[in-house]
Order: structure tokens, then sequence, then C-alpha cells
């Protein structure tokens, strides 16, 4: 297993609690859907540090508020602070990481809500796996397709300067893999024709792709 070789079992191949019990009964996801006049769905943004997607995230976060839906918005820096602040960024934990954040993005999936993910979440079999529990038709993965060259010259934390002069070990995409998706819902790039793509048209592309898959709007009445 891809996990145990890379030294750390995870809950999706070792079950450590033993004697529990699925509860049935909640309100179903279509009645809360029904009364929030939305589909629950998780859009994962996806791509390397400094590519837009904590910015493109809350830009469409606003105009979503602004079309008077209920959203949710998981960044990456803000989870390490809490949720996730016992894990670093080995392969093993940036693995847990996104297993616990799609874990979390289930949940508020099921709730109806439309929850913006925005992890730089490098390998795609950790993706992959979100994707399969969210559940086909609610994970909308989102490639920010952004240079690393553009990406290192943003460097708003300073982070790429950091890890070019050696003070910062393990970088994603100086000496740590980034693997881009392969069959992404949507894939935002930095400049078309020559000129760069500035984020409030990167929001409208997706707010748009939202409204045309229904996701803006409640279930179709039960038969
Ligand atoms: N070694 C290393 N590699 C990549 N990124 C690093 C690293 N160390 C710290 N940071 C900062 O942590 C942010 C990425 O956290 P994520 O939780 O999104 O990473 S991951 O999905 O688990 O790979 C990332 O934030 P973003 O710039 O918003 O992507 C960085 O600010
Ligand atoms: N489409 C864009 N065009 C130009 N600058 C952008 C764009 N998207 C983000 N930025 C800028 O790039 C920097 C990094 O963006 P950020 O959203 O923090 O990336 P990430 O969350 O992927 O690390 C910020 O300074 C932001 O203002």
């Amino acid at each position: 297993l891809a996990s145990a070789s890379r030294g750390m079992a995870t809950a999706y191949d070792v079950g450590a609690s033993t004697n529990i019990k699925w509860h049935e009964g909640a309100v179903p996801t279509e009645t809360k859907e029904t009364s929030m006049q939305q589909r629950g769905c998780v859009v994962w943004f996806t791509g390397l540090s400094g590519s837009g997607k904590s910015t493109v995230a809350c830009t469409l976060e606003h105009a979503l508020a602004d079309a008077g839906k209920i959203t949710a918005l998981l960044d990456g820096d803000n989870v390490r602070h809490g949720l996730n602040s016992n894990l670093g960024f080995s392969a093993a934990d940036r693995e847990e990481n996104i297993r616990r954040i799609g874990e979390v993005s289930k949940l508020f999936a099921d709730t109806g809500i439309v929850t913006l993910v925005s992890f730089i979440s490098p390998y795609r079999q950790d993706r992959d796996r979100v994707r399969e529990r969210v559940g086909k038709g609610r994970f909308i993965e989102v490639f920010m397709k952004v240079p690393i060259a553009i990406c290192e010259e943003r460097d708003p934390k300073g982070l790429y300067k950091k890890a070019r002069a050696g003070k910062l070990k393990g970088f994603t995409g100086i000496d740590d893999p980034y693997e881009e998706p392969l069959n992404a819902e949507v894939v935002l790039e930095a400049e078309k024709d020559g000129k760069r793509i500035q984020p409030e048209e990167q929001a409208r592309v997706l707010l748009e792709y939202l409204q045309s898959k229904g996701y803006l709007q409640g279930p179709p009445p039960a038969k």
C-alpha cells in the first residue's frame, strides 16, 4: 500500500476504532439542500504555493455569499494552525493532512454546503481518495496551473527565496514533488494570450461552472 510504503498507516487502510456502529437517521442531505436552494459540493483547489488558491477561493466565496449561498472555506495555512497543527510537511504528514481535510469537507458537503478547499495537496493519490470519499458529482477539482516561475516571482511569504537559499527543506516544487491533476474539472491558468488573468476573472469562471452544473439551485423534487 502506498501509504504504508510512506511509513504511515491511515484510517483508509487500518481501522483503529473497534466496536463502533454507523448511526443512520440523520436528516437527508436533499432536505437540507432544498431548504438552502443549493447542492453540497467540494471545490478542491490544488496547486503550488503562490499559485493563487487562497486568493481565488476567497474571491469565489464572496461572490457566492453575494448570491445568497451558504459556504465554508478551508485553507491550508489556517487549518494547520488548529485541527492539523500536529502535522508537518513529510509525505506521510501531507497525506494525513489531506485525509483529514477530505473528511471535514465531506461533512460540510453532506450538509449541503458549498465547500471551498485550498491546499497544495501535491499527491494525486491523496486527492483521488478524497474524490472517492466525497462521491461522484460532488467533487470539483480545480487545478491552479501556474508555472513555478510565476509563483516564485510572487513569493508573498518569501518561502521560495528561503527554499532556494537552502534554509527551507522539502518545499513543494523546489525539492519536494507536485503531481499535476490529469482530469481536473477546471483548469485555471495564470496567463492568456500573454496577458495575466486576474483572480476576479478566475472566480467568475468557477461561479459560472457551479451555476451551469446546478450546484447553486436545490435538488430536483423527488418523484
Ligand atoms: N515545505 C513546505 N512545502 C510547501 N508549503 C510549505 C512548506 N512549509 C511551509 N509551507 C506553507 O504551508 C502551506 C501549505 O500547506 P498545505 O496544508 O496546503 O500543504 S499540503 O497540502 O499538505 O502539501 C503553504 O501555503 P500556500 O502558500 O498557501 O500554499 C506554505 O505557506
Ligand atoms: N490571478 C492572479 N493574478 C495575479 N496575482 C495573483 C493572482 N492570484 C493570486 N495572486 C497573488 O499571488 C499571491 C499568492 O496567492 P495565494 O492566493 O496566497 O496563493 P496560494 O494560496 O496558492 O499560496 C498573492 O500575493 C496574490 O495576491
